[in-house]
């Protein structure tokens, strides 16, 4: 099945009355959410508020219990939809990298595109070295990911997801299992991202970066979308309780 035309106007994300349980508990409790192409939108919100949750579903992690979720064409409840298909338009990158230990850094970059896109290995090589040296690790192609800080995995895990070219980047968390001293390096990565047109939805707990970064931030607080608006509105104006209560203990 390939991807419906996505015309300029249409939200590349579209997620309307999105709901899941896990057993009894409902985690998402109806959530609508729009993210437009280029768009760069953090989620924020206390923990166990459903964020992951979330964006888990934008890459069929997770299967809604009920409401839709598009995403670059795809109606992603539609059982047809050939997942493979769906994130080759869809990057991920997570909290703990999931680079394959027993690999080098830069057969981690190729494999996707070597095993999907089928793409020679010169090519895959080629690209995963421009990808390396625009996340600042060229000169690690050939090391174990044993051998990187968790920086450095991270920065690899993004040139992994870069590879196969999405047009839609998910961030679940990408720096809390990082050493402070590490969170600079991934963040300015996903700064520079920010800035080339991809669309990102950033779960993060980093307020800074959501201000400085982000074109909309989305607080989430069990389950449910409280408030939502650009950074200067939403972190300078906050206009619900929750929200006031969540920054006054983060900020
Ligand atoms: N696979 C699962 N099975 C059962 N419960 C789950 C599962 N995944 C998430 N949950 C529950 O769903 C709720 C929301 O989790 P989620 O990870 O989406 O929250 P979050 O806002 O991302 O939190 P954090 O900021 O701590 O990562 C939590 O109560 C969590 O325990």
């Amino acid at each position: 099945m390939s991807a419906q035309t996505v015309t300029e106007t249409a939200p590349v994300i579209d997620v309307v009355g999105l709901r899941k349980s896990f057993g009894s508990n409902e985690v998402l409790k109806g959530i609508d959410l729009s993210v437009n192409a280029g768009e760069v939108i953090s989620l924020i919100g206390p923990s166990g508020s459903g964020k992951s949750t979330i964006l888990r579903c934008l890459n069929r992690l997770e299967d809604p219990t009920s409401g839709t979720v598009r995403v670059a064409g795809f109606d992603l409840t539609d059982p047809k939809v050939d997942i493979n298909e769906v994130r080759r338009h869809v990057g991920m990158v997570f909290q703990h990298f999931n680079l394959f230990p027993n690999m080098s850094v830069i057969e981690n970059v190729m494999l996707a595109p070597v095993e999907t896109k089928k793409r020679s290995k010169d090519e895959a090589r080629k690209q995963a070295l421009a990808l390396l040296e625009r996340v600042g690790l060229k000169e690690k192609a050939d090391a174990r990911p044993s051998q990187l800080s968790g920086g450095q995995k991270q920065r690899v895990a993004i040139a992994r997801a870069l590879a196969m070219e999405p047009g839609i980047m998910l961030f679940d968390e990408a720096t809390s299992a990082l050493d402070p001293e590490m969170v600079g390096e991934v963040l300015e990565v996903i700064r520079e991202l920010a800035q080339t047109g991809i669309t990102m939805v950033l779960v993060t707990h980093e307020m800074g970066f959501a201000r400085e970064v982000c074109d909309r931030v989305v607080f989430m607080a069990d389950g449910v979308v409280c408030e939502e608006g650009a950074p200067e509105q939403v972190f300078g104006n906050p206009q619900t309780p929750r929200l006031q209560e969540f920054l006054s203990k983060v900020l």
